[in-house]
């Protein structure tokens, strides 16, 4: 079986961070592993409070992982602070697995920081240059071009921009846009849409989670990067078709299995 690991944060409600990216790997159809950055107390309305994993920590659970199971493919999520985007990078620069997929987390629905500000060069720095494919939304790609991003024609420019940052690939998600969740690819040569429909629901906690897992899954079972983010798409559309009305905030997205495999995807090599 392949296998898949995410470097992330903890949510207690469970439809972010780690517990989302082991749902999201499971349903995907790879075996899950985590190393956790940070633990949050969340859950579908507020972040409470966030206490950062020593980096001590967060280096032997990705030493202990990598030097015992083969590592298909690695997600990274919330990195908090400076000190963590390093560790993490050095240790990836030592294990260099074959794809990274890096979702840029820095802030939570409810306004809260998952990444501290004076972070951001280092992730620009540091992590973003090591990654196979970035997966801003539109606020963080944003805070990484340091420009506004309100149409499409602005998307295609970012995703220019993003990429001289050194990331192979960039995969600009349109979700916090008015109209058409599209999302833009963009591999240096060319750019494919990806085009959704808005489905109207609040319970979206957790999209940006889903999608970039769902990617790091494909990715680690062989699919190429086109492919692993058109059936990631397709899955995270059926995990918001189908979210859940958990809590009082934003309930999170349903990796419920079966419903995706009955929708007929074909998603094995
Ligand atoms: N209401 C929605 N209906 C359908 N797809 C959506 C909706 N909201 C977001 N998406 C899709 O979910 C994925 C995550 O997007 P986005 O919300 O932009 O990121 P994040 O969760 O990181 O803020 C993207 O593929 C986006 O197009
Ligand atoms: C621990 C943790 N990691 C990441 C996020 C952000 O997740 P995302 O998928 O972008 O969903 P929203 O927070 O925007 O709903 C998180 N909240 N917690």
């Amino acid at each position: 079986m392949k296998t898949a690991l995410t470097i992330a944060g903890s949510d207690s409600g469970g439809g972010a961070g780690i517990q989302a990216d082991l749902k999201s790997f499971a349903a995907n159809g790879v075996y899950g592993m985590s190393v956790i950055t940070a633990v949050t107390a969340q859950n579908t309305q507020e972040v409470r409070s966030v206490q950062d994993i020593d980096n001590e920590i967060i280096l032997d659970q990705i030493e202990v992982v990598f030097d015992d199971i083969p590592v298909d493919a690695v997600k990274i999520g919330m990195l908090s602070s400076p000190a963590t985007v390093e560790t993490v990078a050095d240790a990836l620069k030592k294990y260099e697995p074959k794809h990274i997929v890096l979702d840029p987390v820095m802030v939570s629905k409810g306004g809260h920081h998952l990444l501290r500000q004076e972070a951001i060069q280092s992730l620009k720095e540091k992590m973003i240059p090591l990654a196979t494919i970035i997966t801003p939304n539109i606020p963080e790609a944003e805070v990484l071009i340091g420009g506004e991003i309100v149409s499409s024609e602005d998307m295609l420019s970012a995703c220019r921009q993003l990429r001289e940052l050194g990331a192979k690939t960039v995969l600009l998600k349109g979700g916090h846009l008015e109209g058409a969740p599209n999302d833009l690819l963009y591999d240096g040569e060319s750019f494919h849409w990806f085009s959704g429909e808005r489905i109207q629901t609040k319970n979206t906690h957790g999209t940006g989670c889903t999608l970039s897992s769902a990617i790091a899954a494909n990715l680690a079972k062989g699919h190429t990067l086109y492919d692993s983010v058109k059936l990631a798409k397709h899955y995270i559309t059926i995990a918001i078709e189908h979210s859940l009305a958990l809590g009082h905030g934003h309930g999170p997205t349903n990796h419920f299995y079966e419903l995706y495999r009955k929708a007929g995807v074909k998603n094995e090599l």
